[in-house]
């Protein structure tokens, strides 16, 4: 076996115009935080007890069975270990890799929606040991009818005023929760969405920490009935499950009552909004934009590399075959997602801390920022997850062949991160949401109201500029105002539709439905507007080094420009942009990747995934990828043997037969 980096993949490091370490401080926030990740990573990455057969070669319940059995040992030794709550996901993700684990609904969604829904007494009830995992958890809200409809949620939680209890129940088969993640064997307890009922009357969903296994043997306690849902296009490693109640009874401290709250009596405390209630789902949001912007960079570190490992063709005649890499197309093809993951990177950094800040203000009762971070969460984690769906597919393809054997790893990443589209709230209905958001405020500006946070820039319309003018493609400021203007004008022309199709007689919610394209549309171009502008403004750090500031300003410049190209239509349509300024983008586009060119595998690099984390053999560091195919395929469970036993069993009777008959 080849120990020495392959030379191809050498050279381009040799070659590259700064060094990667500086940029994965950059994106980690600083050298220490790096260092720290790496001593996790290594950690994690050279115990042997984590080590398994690759999960390729596993049944579901296998992969479930391991992955139980790793994250078990996991939350053990972070406990033995004593890693800092803030680390624990540089460890947790060189366990776990690319794949999701039947504790993440726990950790996830179960622990931080008892942080934010749960009142004090509860909180002193339930969290130490939900903590500590004495309880598992998951967050159950989903019905097998009802998924992004969360008003038309079936199950109820009918109040008892004689027993103070809550009659929790199942009407209907399409009532059955379905989806929620570590529900189908694993979890003991879940938050559950029902439909809060007193005294006859509907006051919409709530959540309500119910027990759902036993804690002495785990089977189903008296009146539910728990499942897994089966296979899946991933998430092999997850039990995914489903629930039911019969009239299952909790006492009526169980329901979580930080903001609404039911008396003894069934008097009902109404929260400062309903939409707390919510609150988990706005966390994961925000979660998601991080994630989408690491499984890109996954995608394209693994694409990269190999690209340069591969030689393919004949460029000139006589020529050695080239790196695929240096055929423009293939840079066409991955070096705007590279970019896009630095991108993404980078938003979903702001947007964690916008979550961070609002959610402080909202947790001391100022809850003037929620409309805000909802907008803005839900449009970003859509356009985020979208474009890291689109991207990790075009890198899959980009490794021809090889990219469709899991070897690649990437139909693994592909297939548990491409459900992010639609959990946590179905892309096109959070990009509603921002539309939602944007018609309210543009309407606010007409009014006269000064806009503030990502919506400021709708207070104030930029004219169409002069014809004849010139402009510099290349310039940030020039790229972030046409994005900017696309954005307002596409907001106020969906507002116009919006209102031609009230005028024309439609009620609200019709109208809405009619516009609803161009309201998506307009929601994107926001969120878009956003992206761009981040990446530009963390250029401007006074601190950054200037060998990382050239090259990230090409990606920062290439983003944008891909953006503005792919929709062109756009910035063409009211004559903001001319057909120069396109032209003049598609130019600059092809000398920034040649220009990127030399960079491309530094900038992968910089990503700091080890070969643990990748799992790819196309994405090794080392490039050896032809050695480690052959003997990833060896180990396929189909190689166990020369002669596999379907030949005794149905090949050989076979050709015997047909000899015979000759
Ligand atoms: C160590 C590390 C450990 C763990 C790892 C942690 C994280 C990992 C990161 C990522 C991976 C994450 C998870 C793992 C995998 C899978 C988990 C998946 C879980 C789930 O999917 S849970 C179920 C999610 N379900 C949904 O998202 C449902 C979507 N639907 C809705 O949210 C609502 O129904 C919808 C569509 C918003 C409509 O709501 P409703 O009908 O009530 O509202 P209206 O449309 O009438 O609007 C009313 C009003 O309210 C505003 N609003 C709506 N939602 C919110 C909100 N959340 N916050 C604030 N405001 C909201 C809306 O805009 C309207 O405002 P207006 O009247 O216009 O002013
Ligand atoms: C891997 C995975 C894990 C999950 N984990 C959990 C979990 O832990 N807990 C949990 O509770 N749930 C979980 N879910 C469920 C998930 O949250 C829902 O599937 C999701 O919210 C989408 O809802 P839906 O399935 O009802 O889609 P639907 O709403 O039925 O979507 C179908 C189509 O209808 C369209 N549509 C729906 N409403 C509108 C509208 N108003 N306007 C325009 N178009 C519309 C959508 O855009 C989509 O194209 C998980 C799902 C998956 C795939």
């Amino acid at each position: 076996m080849a120990a020495t980096v392959n030379p191809d993949l050498k050279k381009e490091r040799e070659n590259s115009s700064f060094d990667p370490n500086k940029i994965t401080s950059f994106l980690y926030g600083g050298p220490e935080i790096v260092k720290k990740k790496r001593e996790l990573e290594s950690l994690a990455l050279n115990d042997p007890d984590y080590q398994h057969e690759d999960l390729n070669f596993m049944s579901q319940e296998q992969q479930y069975e391991t992955f139980l059995k790793k994250t078990l040992l996991m939350v053990t030794k972070v406990r033995e270990l004593k890693i800092d709550v803030a680390d624990r996901h540089f460890y947790r993700s060189a366990v776990i890799g690319t794949n999701p684990d039947p504790l993440g609904l726990h950790v996830g969604m179960f622990l931080p929606t008892l942080y934010g829904q749960a009142s004090q007494e509860q909180k002193d009830k339930w969290l130490k040991m939900a903590e500590n995992f004495a309880i598992i958890g998951t967050y159950a809200q989903t019905e097998m009818g009802h998924g992004t409809f969360l008003r038309g949620l079936e199950t109820t939680a009918t109040y008892d005023p004689t027993t103070q209890e809550f009659v929790i129940n199942t009407p209907t088969i399409t009532a059955y929760k379905w989806w929620p993640g570590g529900l189908g064997k694993t979890s003991n307890y879940c938050v559950l969405m029902a439909q809060l009922y007193i005294h006859g009357k509907s006051y919409g969903p709530h959540p309500f920490m119910v027990q759902i296994r036993s804690l002495q043997d785990h089977k189903p306690l008296p009146g539910v009935t728990v499942g897994d849902i089966g296979p899946k296009f991933g998430y092999g490693s997850v039990d995914n499950g489903f629930l039911a109640f019969n009239n299952v009874r909790i006492p009526r401290e169980n329901m979580l009552m930080k903001y609404s709250k039911v008396e003894p009596d069934g008097t009902y405390v109404k929260p400062p909004s309903t939409k707390l209630a919510y609150g988990t789902m706005v966390q994961v949001r925000a979660n998601i934009v991080v994630n989408s912007g690491r499984v890109l960079a996954k995608a394209v570190t693994i694409a990269t590399r190999y690209s340069c490992v591969r030689r393919q063709s004949e460029m000139k005649p006589g020529h050695p075959e080239p790196q695929v890499l240096d055929y423009v197309t293939q840079q066409y093809k991955l070096f705007p997602y590279l970019a896009a993951a630095y991108a993404f990177w980078l938003t979903g950094q702001t947007m964690m801390s916008v979550y961070t800040t609002s959610s402080n203000q909202i947790s001391k009762g100022d809850i003037s920022a929620l409309p805000e971070l909802h907008a803005l969460s839900a449009g970003l984690k859509a356009l985020s997850s979208w474009v890291a769906n689109v991207g990790m597919e075009e890198c899959r393809m980009a490794c021809g062949g090889h990219g469709y054997s899991h070897a690649s790893g990437l139909p693994r990443l592909y297939a548990n991160m491409t459900p992010g589209a639609t959990y946590e709230g179905e892309n096109t209905v959070m990009m509603l949401q921002t539309a939602r958001y944007l018609m309210k405020s543009y309407n606010q500006s007409l009014q006269g109201e000064k806009l503030a946070g990502s919506v400021a820039y709708l207070s104030g319309v930029q004219p169409v500029p002069a014809a004849g003018r010139t402009r510099n493609m290349l310039d940030l400021g020039v790229l972030c105002d046409a994005y900017r203007h696309r954005a307002a004008r596409l907001v106020h022309e969906a507002a116009v539709q919006l209102r031609n199709e009230r005028q024309a007689g439609k009620d609200q919610p019709d109208a809405w439905n009619a516009a609803s394209v161009d309201l998506v549309k307009a929601a994107m171009a926001h969120s878009q507007y956003f992206v761009v502008k981040n990446f530009a403004e963390r250029l401007t750090d006074s601190t950054l080094d200037s060998s990382i500031s050239d090259v990230l300003t090409r990606l920062c410049q290439l983003h944008a420009l891909h953006g503005l190209v792919t929709n062109s239509g756009d910035f063409l349509e009211d004559g903001y942009l001319t057909g120069t300024d396109v032209r003049q983008a598609r130019r600059h586009i092809n000398a920034l990747m040649a220009k990127l060119r030399p960079d491309a595998v530094a900038l992968v690099d910089a990503f700091d995934f080890p070969d643990g984390i990748l799992n790819s053999v196309l994405g090794r560091y080392d490039g050896n990828v032809y050695e480690h195919l052959l003997e990833w395929a060896k180990a396929s469970p189909l190689n166990k043997t020369d002669v596999h036993q379907s030949y005794h069993k149905y090949l050989k009777p076979f050709l015997e037969d047909n000899r015979a008959k000759l």
